[in-house]
């Protein structure tokens, strides 16, 4: 959510590691120095969010616009409370430890940036997936509609656009039928991550909130610049947005792009079985993608009962 938190999620590789870099051999001291955990009673444990307020000390506050809106401010209790968390596992037995819990995401009663001063940036890297162009939508809509955002600009074709190429002043009018479309409108590549390069054009053009839409390797590389931005002490927020089309992250209900996966496959799925159906003793082959995660498989399977 625009405003409230530094959200940069460590990718699902690195995650279960958490706890080891925080009892970190000599190689990992610099990492665990930016792993947020803390340990409460009953062996409860969050694996909590890096937030600006851990650097800077007197980052002010202010009340969240949304109290003012019209769509919001009659809705009870629309705010998350700052101390909510979410449990990792849900099944648990009478003598459990309460385990790993997260921080519950959604909009705080009180932000860290004044409408005015936002200058915000969003960047899609790494593979496609459905949905990226609705995922900058939102963000552009949100950041404009909701929190009164007017300062937003398009890091073109991944991260090497931080340095590489003009930023793109984006708004609601110009994203507005983009969720249409297929692909990032902003472009996207692989490789060209110079963390130094990156940060500084963040802070030579004053950008202070940042939106990282992208798969693992993406996320390692947001972490990379919040860890260099925390570092320089600049007061720029970093928010990861995963991207897998897999949905193989096991602490969100689900990936943006999957359910779109489901049913292209079985779309795909349905048209070996009419094949099959009509050739002697014929067998349909449907080949998925997600070597090493089979959930798009798994689910159209479920869905289509033509699977054998
Ligand atoms: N360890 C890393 N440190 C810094 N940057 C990285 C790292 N790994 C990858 N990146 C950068 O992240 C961007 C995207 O990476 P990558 O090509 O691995 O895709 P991805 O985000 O994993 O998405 P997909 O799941 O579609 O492959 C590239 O610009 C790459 O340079
Ligand atoms: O079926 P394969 O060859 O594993 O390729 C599909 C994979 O490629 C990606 O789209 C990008 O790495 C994964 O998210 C996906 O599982």
């Amino acid at each position: 959510v625009p405003f409230s938190a530094m959200c940069v999620r460590i990718s699902r590789d690195s995650y279960p590691n958490l706890r080891a870099l925080r009892n970190a051999s000599h190689a990992s001291l610099t990492d665990a120095a930016y792993v947020k955990i803390s340990e409460g009673d009953f062996g409860y444990v969050l694996d909590d969010v890096p937030h600006l307020a851990d650097y800077i000390p007197d980052v002010p506050t202010y009340p969240n616009p949304l109290q003012d809106h019209p769509a919001y401010s009659t809705v009870k209790q629309y705010f998350v409370d700052e101390d909510d968390t979410v449990p990792q596992k849900v099944v648990v037995q009478k003598n459990s430890r309460r385990g790993v819990h997260f921080r519950r995401a959604g909009p705080r009663q009180r932000v860290n940036f004044e409408s005015d001063e936002v200058k915000a940036c969003i960047v899609s890297c790494g593979g496609l997936c459905p949905g990226l162009n609705t995922v900058i939508r939102e963000l552009v809509c949100g950041l404009a509609h909701m929190y009164n955002v007017n300062n937003i600009f398009g890091i073109q074709n991944g991260y090497k656009g931080f340095y590489s190429s003009n930023y793109v002043a984006i708004t609601p009018k110009t994203v507005n039928d983009i969720h249409k479309r297929g692909g990032t409108v902003l472009g996207t590549s692989r490789g060209g991550h110079d963390t130094k390069k990156i940060v500084d054009n963040i802070q030579d053009r004053g950008i202070n909130q940042v939106y990282i839409i992208g798969g693992d390797g993406t996320q390692k590389g947001a972490y990379e610049i919040y860890k260099e931005i925390r570092k320089r002490g600049l007061k720029v927020a970093v928010a990861g947005v995963p991207k897998t089309i897999d949905n193989d992250i096991a602490i969100i209900d689900k990936s943006f792009g999957f359910d779109s996966a489901v049913e292209e496959a079985q779309r795909a799925i349905n048209s070996a079985h009419v094949e099959a159906c009509s050739a002697e003793n014929g067998i349909g082959l449907v080949k998925l993608m997600g070597r090493y995660s089979g959930f798009i498989a798994m689910y159209a399977t479920l869905a289509s009962r033509d699977v054998v």
